[in-house]
């Protein structure tokens, strides 16, 4: 180690801001910064050892209001482009419908904060009176299946409903689908699904 340097950039505050290097002297970068002696920029500050200089201007930038603001301008940045890459299905309904002409739908349905609320105690996580019937409506209409990654022994009981909902949906399709025989002859399959 030859020589230790301090590189100082002035920021937007007009606070200098020096970053001290232990390295032997780097050659001077073309129109960037310009070297400083070290010596010169410790009594400025009249501070002694990088180390203190360092959390000094850790400190800075951690309370900057500029620093602040950047971080949360680019968390509503992250936000957006993550909102665009995943669009709520509630706002693309009538592409999502476009996309289905035609086709099987079939639902996977989140439990834990999706169908059921977020709550201290996951065995006190129960669907609403209403989200039921929504389920058993969609039942009705699809093919329907809730995604979790609870374990086994946790959705026993979340588990008995549903296998009567899905036995509900089947019988209901199956008296559906006979009335739409005797009523229109030889129907496909898949416009019995179309009277949900
Ligand atoms: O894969 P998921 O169905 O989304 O399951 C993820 C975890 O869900 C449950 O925990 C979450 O909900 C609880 C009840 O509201 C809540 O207390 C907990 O803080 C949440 O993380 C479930 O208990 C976990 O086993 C699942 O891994």
């Amino acid at each position: 180690m030859t020589q230790q340097n301090v590189v100082v950039a002035e920021t937007k505050s007009g606070i200098n801001t020096a970053i001290t290097s232990m390295a032997p002297k780097p050659p001077a970068p073309p129109g960037g910064y310009i070297p400083i002696p070290r010596r010169r920029v410790l009594k400025n500050l009249e501070i002694n050892g990088g180390q203190r200089i360092n959390a000094w201007i850790d400190s800075m930038r951690a309370s900057s209001p500029t620093h602040a603001k950047s971080t949360t301008s680019s968390l509503v940045e992250e936000h957006s482009s993550w909102i665009l890459r995943h669009p709520s299905a509630l706002d693309m309904f009538e592409q999502i419908m476009d996309a289905a002409n035609g086709k099987q739908i079939v639902m996977f349905l989140d439990y834990d904060g999706t169908l059921s609320p977020i709550v201290q105690d996951p065995d006190r996580a129960f669907m609403s009176d209403s989200m039921r019937k929504t389920v058993r409506k969609l039942a009705r209409c699809f093919p329907t299946a809730i995604v979790s990654g609870r374990c086994k022994d946790k959705y026993t009981i979340l588990f008995a409903w549903l296998s009567c909902i899905m036995l509900e949906a089947m019988e209901w399709i199956f008296q559906g689908y006979k009335r739409l025989k005797k009523s229109q002859g030889q129907e496909s399959r898949s416009s019995s699904f179309s009277t949900c």
